[in-house]
């Protein structure tokens, strides 16, 4: 849809250049790699990228609702007699519910999996290897809670301590969500022709739209939220995505649409607030 790179790379390689002039910073990263090359000012430049992608991805999510309005044939209400034809589609039907644009765009990392899950009661302090302990992980344990043998360390490369699903399935509290993986994948769709997950390519140049609760519900189920999760793949390899949250204005009254032939005088549900499904702070 929009041309990109993958935005940590973005995030993590720009060099500022209308920093303070002291020139790129050379940053060691966890890991003991070193090549990021940062100006200074990081954390200005990466509130201004998010703040610049969050802007870019409220545009283009207003749009993608531009087309969904289009294909679903919304034309704006008449009062009597049905609709005239030659009336054009109601581009913007859903826009002007998402005024205020209090989207919400998330930055998530999903750590590497590996030693740290195998203490389930505690947390690893230090090494004090022993027979029972092979891998030298101390634990301190809550009041009260069972200790739990820890699992023998696991083949490089192999993990299998590490859950299956990072992610559990979920639809998102959204209209629509603008999805973006790093190489890593894992992301998986329900498809309900198919009646299993499917796996979502890692995309370089396209984001993912996903569609919302609140779409659904505007379109009285006709365009059903979308499952989906997030399996841990690659062993358990650290994980990013950035996930866009286009979300109604709190105010907005959500009435499902109706179809041409439907009687209004027979349709069960009432409007709500969209306020009403978000959660209270
Ligand atoms: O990390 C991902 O790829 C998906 C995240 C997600 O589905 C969510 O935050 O609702
Ligand atoms: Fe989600």
């Amino acid at each position: 849809m929009i041309s990109r790179r993958n935005p940590w790379d973005v995030l993590l390689n720009h060099v500022n250049v209308m920093g303070d002039g002291a020139g790129p910073t050379s940053v060691h990263m966890s890991g003991g790699t070193t090549g990021h090359v940062l100006n200074n000012n990081f954390m200005s430049d990466f509130r201004d990228m998010m703040v610049a992608y969050y802007e870019l991805c409220s545009i283009v999510s207003l749009d993608v609702m531009r087309h969904i309005s289009c294909g679903l044939g919304i034309r704006p209400s008449i009062p009597q007699g049905g609709y005239d034809p030659c009336m054009d589609y109601d581009y913007d039907f859903f826009t002007p519910f998402h005024s205020r644009k209090d989207f919400d765009l998330q930055a998530k990392y999903y750590p590497r999996l590996g030693a740290a899950t195998r203490v389930r009661q505690g947390v690893a302090v230090q090494n004090a290897q022993s027979p029972q302990n092979p891998d030298g992980v101390r634990v301190l344990r809550r009041k009260g809670a069972k200790t739990t043998p820890l699992a023998p360390e696991a083949a490089p490369g192999a993990d299998a301590a590490a859950p299956a699903v990072r992610l559990d399935t979920h639809k998102d509290l959204s209209t629509i969500t603008l999805l973006s993986q790093d190489a890593v994948g894992g992301l998986e769709v329900w498809d309900e022709e198919k009646q299993q997950f499917t796996t979502v390519p890692v995309l370089e140049d396209a984001l993912l739209v996903n569609a919302g609760v609140f779409l659904e519900k505007w379109t009285g189920g006709l365009i059903g939220a979308t499952p989906h999760r997030v399996r841990n793949v690659r062993d358990g390899s650290s994980r990013c995505s950035i996930v866009f949250f286009a979300l109604p204005n709190h105010d907005a009254k959500i009435e499902p649409l109706l179809q041409q032939d439907d009687n209004p005088a027979t349709d069960a549900e009432d409007g709500f607030l969209a306020g009403d499904l978000m959660p209270t702070p």
